[in-house]
């Protein structure tokens, strides 16, 4: 008798698929049809699966996604912690702003994590702050250590929520998903090990359990392209300033150099940031060129 179950895919090692049910994490294969139809399973996704009588065990059906993003692809996708370092890279408001609207673009929710704060001093650490206080404002959440990560992650991750990194390379994604992982050894409980040898095996993704939810331990992405994005749609994925537009004059108002335009008289009066401004007119060439800045090739 074929026993049917479903869960959500929580690992991919060599080829098979762990998918944790509501009792147990079960090592499935994926049946042929999923190359033929071109859908790969992936990590994230909820799934059907069935036990034969030999108890070996197969993913037969994946169930409609929310996103999938990254690489290795995360299915299903709630929430991005964004990685920003104070130093080494140089914090950059300019590289923030790009990473906000590439999520706010694929309509995925962000908050951003200070990394590397114990290596500047005070006063450029006050200036950064200072900074992300803003973003805090307009509606992003952050966390301004690793302390305060730390305690309240997973707190934050609400129940069967998918959360996954993201930040330049070097800003401490890896660095941060082994802190989390060494906090909770006992309780992950992912049978991967035996499979994943070697550190460079790139294709294995895990989610593990925190809070009420998962956090994938990928190394996530730097690395994202905004060309795609239609240059009158941009203005919407700067939050504020899509707030901010129903008070234009203009439907559809660009904010360039339209007559009664609100964001302009809000960047005028400081409550809207300049350098949001600036980055703005920025994506909008970027846009218009069609090809990424030399400065991220
Ligand atoms: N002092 C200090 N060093 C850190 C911190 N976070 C990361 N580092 C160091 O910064 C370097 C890069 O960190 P990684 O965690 O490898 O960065 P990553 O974002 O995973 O980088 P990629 O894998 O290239 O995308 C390592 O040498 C870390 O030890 C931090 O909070 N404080
Ligand atoms: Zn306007």
């Amino acid at each position: 008798m074929i026993k049917e179950d479903q869960g959500i895919v929580t690992g991919l090692i060599a080829g098979f698929y762990d998918v944790q049910t509501s009792t147990d994490t079960i090592r499935t294969r994926a049946r042929g049809v999923f190359r033929k139809n071109n859908l790969k399973p992936a990590v994230g996704d909820h799934v059907k699966i069935q036990i034969d009588d030999q108890g070996t065990s197969y993913l037969v059906a994946v169930l409609p996604r929310q996103n999938l993003i990254g690489r290795p692809a995360v299915a299903n996708v709630t929430q991005i912690l964004l990685v920003m370092s104070a130093v080494q890279p140089d914090f950059s408001l300019q590289l923030l702003d790009r990473f906000l609207t590439y999520f706010s673009w694929k309509n995925i929710a962000v908050s951003i994590f200070l990394s590397k704060s114990d290596l500047v001093g005070i006063s450029d650490l006050d200036k950064i702050q200072e900074n992300l206080n803003y973003y805090q404002e307009v509606g992003y959440k952050v966390y301004f250590s690793k302390k305060e990560v730390a305690s309240n992650l997973p707190n934050d991750i609400g129940s069967q929520q998918i959360w996954t990194l993201a930040g330049q390379s070097g800003a401490g994604k890896s660095t941060l998903i082994n802190s989390l992982k060494s906090g909770l050894h006992q309780e992950t409980g992912i049978i991967s090990n035996s499979l994943n040898r070697g550190k460079h095996t790139t294709r294995t993704v895990n989610l593990f359990s925190l809070g009420k939810g998962y956090l994938a331990d990928t190394p996530g992405f730097s690395a994202i392209d905004l060309t795609p994005i239609k240059i009158n749609e941009l203005c919407n994925y700067f939050i504020e300033f899509r707030r901010a537009s129903k008070f234009c004059k203009f439907r559809g108002c660009q904010h360039l150099n339209e007559p009664k335009c609100r964001v302009k008289e809000l960047v005028e009066t400081g409550e809207i940031k300049k350098s949001r401004y600036d980055d703005y007119l920025l994506l909008r060439k970027e846009i218009e060129n069609g090809k990424l800045p030399e400065y991220l090739k």
